[in-house]
């Protein structure tokens, strides 16, 4: 990171220079020394004794001057070491597949390539930016927050998610994470990992509509909307137990619709069609957010009313009958009166378990089919 690495390297050089001005110092002083030797030798002192002065601040001149140039070469090839460090560790940062930064009072040190392809910024404009700039205004103050907390040691660790706008005005969503603090050049800096999950964050939605879609599929018949038979079977037998407990009783509408071939017959499957959505549209207008209103099969249907007397379903059977009778169904160009009969059967008088249950309402709708049809029978059958 230029910053860090920056710091290290100019470090580096410092010494580097102080290195080659010592030995320029040293070298003055010999030469300050030698003009004084020489010059004392002129007044007083034995050419012997001005010889041995010489040899030794030479000797002495000699092994300082290597001393030091070993210094300056071991420093030299400290230096080459940390540019190579530096390089391998740019390479790192420009391929990574994560945003990186640095910021520094507010503002970004360091950007990664990456970091800036992410909000469609070059490198060089994002150094003159922040964070805050990125981020939408509704989750500024949230964030300021979390990166404060950062600067101030409070948090460890910081991970937040968070909308931003790219340059070119697109909205994505970034997850950020970061540490506290770290003292770079005397500056608390946070260094943080950016990543944009927008597509991430859309595949899931889609995946959990998608589940939802099927869900909804699974027990819902797609034709009418309304639940199916795996549906009933799967909730009769809970709602039948959840009585027993309660000590309510459960009442089953079964419905069929009356002569509905000759409606395929005469207008078509489409208008027959039509007529089973109508009918299934007055079976969910009649129907209380605790029944439970299915198609059965084909042009059957049934309610489960729980907590429901006999008496009450049989009333809601005839309410929903004779809404059939008053809405005329338009089909193929033509309206036509269209009419279903009703059996009506009651947890426990007619039967203890669901097939049971189900099989007197069968019972009873068929007691109405032979009883002229267009009509409500509750069984009479005891379980
Ligand atoms: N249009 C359409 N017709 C269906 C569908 N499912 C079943 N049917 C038809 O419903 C008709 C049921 O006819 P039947 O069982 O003879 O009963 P019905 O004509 O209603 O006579 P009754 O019940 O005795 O009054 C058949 O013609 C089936 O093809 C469906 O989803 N759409």
């Amino acid at each position: 990171m230029t910053g860090a690495t920056g710091m290290i390297e100019s470090d580096a050089r410092d010494l580097e220079s102080e290195l080659k001005a010592e030995i320029v110092r040293l070298n003055k002083v010999v030469e300050a020394l030698m003009n004084r030797v020489e010059h004392s030798s002129t007044q007083h002192c034995s050419d012997f004794d001005q010889f041995q002065t010489t040899i030794m601040l030479e000797n002495l001149v000699r092994a300082r001057t290597e001393e030091l140039e070993a210094a300056l070469r071991e420093n030299e090839k400290i230096n080459r070491a940390l540019q190579e460090a530096e390089e391998k560790f740019h390479r790192v940062l420009d391929q990574s597949l994560v945003g990186i930064t640095m910021i520094i009072e507010d503002r970004f040190h360091y950007v990664n390539p990456k970091f800036a392809e992410i909000f469609d910024y070059e490198v060089n404009q994002l150094l003159t930016m922040g964070m805050m700039e990125l981020i939408i205004d509704a989750e500024q103050s949230a964030l300021r927050e979390a990166m404060q907390k950062a600067l101030n040691k409070d948090l460890e660790k910081i991970n937040f998610i968070a909308n931003a706008v790219r340059r070119n005005g697109q909205l994505i969503t970034v997850e950020v994470s970061g540490s506290s603090a770290t003292d770079i050049g005397g500056k608390p800096a946070l260094i943080a990992v950016l990543a944009d999950i927008s597509e991430r964050l859309r595949s899931e939605r889609q995946v959990k509509a998608l589940h939802e879609q099927l869900q909804y599929q699974a027990i819902h018949d797609p034709l009418t909307g309304l639940y199916n038979r795996l549906f009933l079977n799967e909730n009769l037998e809970r709602e039948l137990l959840l009585a027993e407990r309660q000590g309510y009783q459960v009442s089953v509408v079964m419905s069929d619709l009356d002569h509905f071939k000759m409606i395929n017959d005469c207008y078509g499957h489409q208008a027959g069609d039509t007529v089973l959505k109508a009918f299934a549209d007055i079976m969910k207008r009649h129907a209380r957010a605790s029944d439970l209103d299915c198609r059965y099969g084909g042009e059957e249907f049934f309610l489960v009313l729980p907590d429901t007397s006999q008496q009450i379903a049989s009333e809601r059977a005839e309410s929903i009958r004779s809404a059939l009778v008053a809405q005329p169904i338009a089909v193929a160009g033509r309206t036509i009166a269209v009419t279903a009969s009703f059996g009506v059967a009651t947890y426990p008088a007619n039967g203890l378990s669901s097939a049971a249950l189900i099989g007197a309402a069968d019972k009873a709708l068929y007691a109405a089919k032979d009883a002229g049809r267009n009509r409500v029978v509750s069984s009479p059958w005891q379980a």
